[in-house]
C-alpha cells in the first residue's frame, strides 16, 4: 500500500561552483527505516538541511503528505560532548522539548509524555542524574528522548551514532527500531556504519558525486560502498 510521507522530485543542489546533489528523486512511505549513506562531502547533511527546509534546493522539490504542517518532525543531531559540570538532570534536559520551557510547572499531561518517553529510552534510572555526569551513550539517548517529545511522524537521525561505542549504537537504535516496528515511526537515518544500516533499515539512499542508488536495503552492496571511500 502506498503510504507517502515525502516525496522528493528532481533534487539539485548546487554550491557556487560546486554540484553537491543532482537530479535526485525517491519517496519515502510512513513506518520506512530508510538509511542515507555515502562517502564524505557527497551531500547527506545537505539533504538534510532541505528536508528540514532550512537549505532552499536550487530545483526540485521535497513534498511532505499529506503537507508539512501535518508533519512533525524530530532531529537528532551527531553527538556533542556536554560538560561535566551541566547543572540539568537528564529529565530537566528532555523537558527542555516542551515548547515555553516551564519546569517544575509542566502540565499533567506533559508530565505524562515526559515519563512515557524517559521509559521508551530507557532513561528512567537516571532520569534525576545530571545528565554532564552521564555517559556518551546516555547522552544521546537524552538528545533522541527530547526529538520524541512532540511525538514526530519523521525522525531523522544526523551520523547520531557516530563515535559511539558499539553497545551504545545498538542500544540507541534498538529504541528508535521499537518504535518504528510499534508505532511506525518514519525514520531517517544519515550513517557510515553499513552493518548499522543493513541490521536496521529496510530501505537505502547511496549518494555518490555523480548518481545515487535507492532500494530495498538487501540491494545494498557493501564492496560497493567501500570503493567508493577508497576512491576519495
Ligand atoms: N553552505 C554551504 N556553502 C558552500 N558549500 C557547502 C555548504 N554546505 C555544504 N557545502 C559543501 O557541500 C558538500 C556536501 O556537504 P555535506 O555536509 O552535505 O556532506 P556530507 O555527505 O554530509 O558529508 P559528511 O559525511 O562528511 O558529513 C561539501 O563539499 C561541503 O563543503
Amino acid at each position: 500500500m502506498d503510504d507517502l510521507i515525502l516525496k522528493v522530485e528532481n533534487l539539485t543542489v548546487d554550491f557556487a561552483e560546486k554540484h553537491v546533489l543532482n537530479d535526485l528523486s525517491f519517496d519515502v512511505q510512513r513506518g520506512d527505516f530508510l538509511s542515507i549513506v555515502g562517502q564524505n562531502g557527497v551531500g547527506k547533511t545537505t539533504l538534510v538541511r532541505v528536508i528540514l527546509g532550512q537549505l532552499k534546493p536550487t530545483s526540485g522539490k521535497v513534498q511532505f503528505v499529506p503537507n508539512r504542517s501535518q508533519v512533525k518532525i524530530g532531529y537528532v543531531p551527531q553527538f556533542r560532548n556536554i560538560d561535566t559540570e551541566y547543572p540539568l538532570s537528564v529529565k530537566d534536559f528532555v523537558a527542555l522539548a516542551f515548547s515555553g520551557f516551564k519546569l517544575p510547572w509542566l502540565s499533567k499531561k506533559e508530565h505524562q509524555r515526559l515519563n512515557e518517553v524517559l521509559k521508551e529510552t530507557n532513561l528512567n534510572a537516571i532520569s534525576k542524574e545530571p545528565l554532564g555526569r552521564t555517559s556518551g551513550g546516555e547522552k544521546q539517548r537524552a538528545y533522541l528522548a527530547q526529538a520524541l517529545v512532540v511525538q514526530p511522524d519523521l525522525l531523522i537521525l544526523d551520523e547520531s551514532t557516530a563515535s559511539l561505542d558499539p553497545e551504545a549504537k545498538e542500544s540507541l537504535l534498538n529504541v528508535v527500531s521499537d518504535l518504528n516496528s510499534k508505532h511506525g515511526l518514519t525514520v531517517i537515518f544519515v550513517t557510515h556504519d553499513i552493518p548499522l544500516a543493513k541490521k536496521f533499515a529496510n530501505k537505502y539512499l547511496f549518494l555518490r558525486p555523480n548518481n545515487y542508488e535507492f532500494g530495498p536495503i538487501s540491494n545494498l552492496n557493501v564492496e560497493e560502498f567501500w570503493k567508493g571511500q577508497a576512491d576519495v
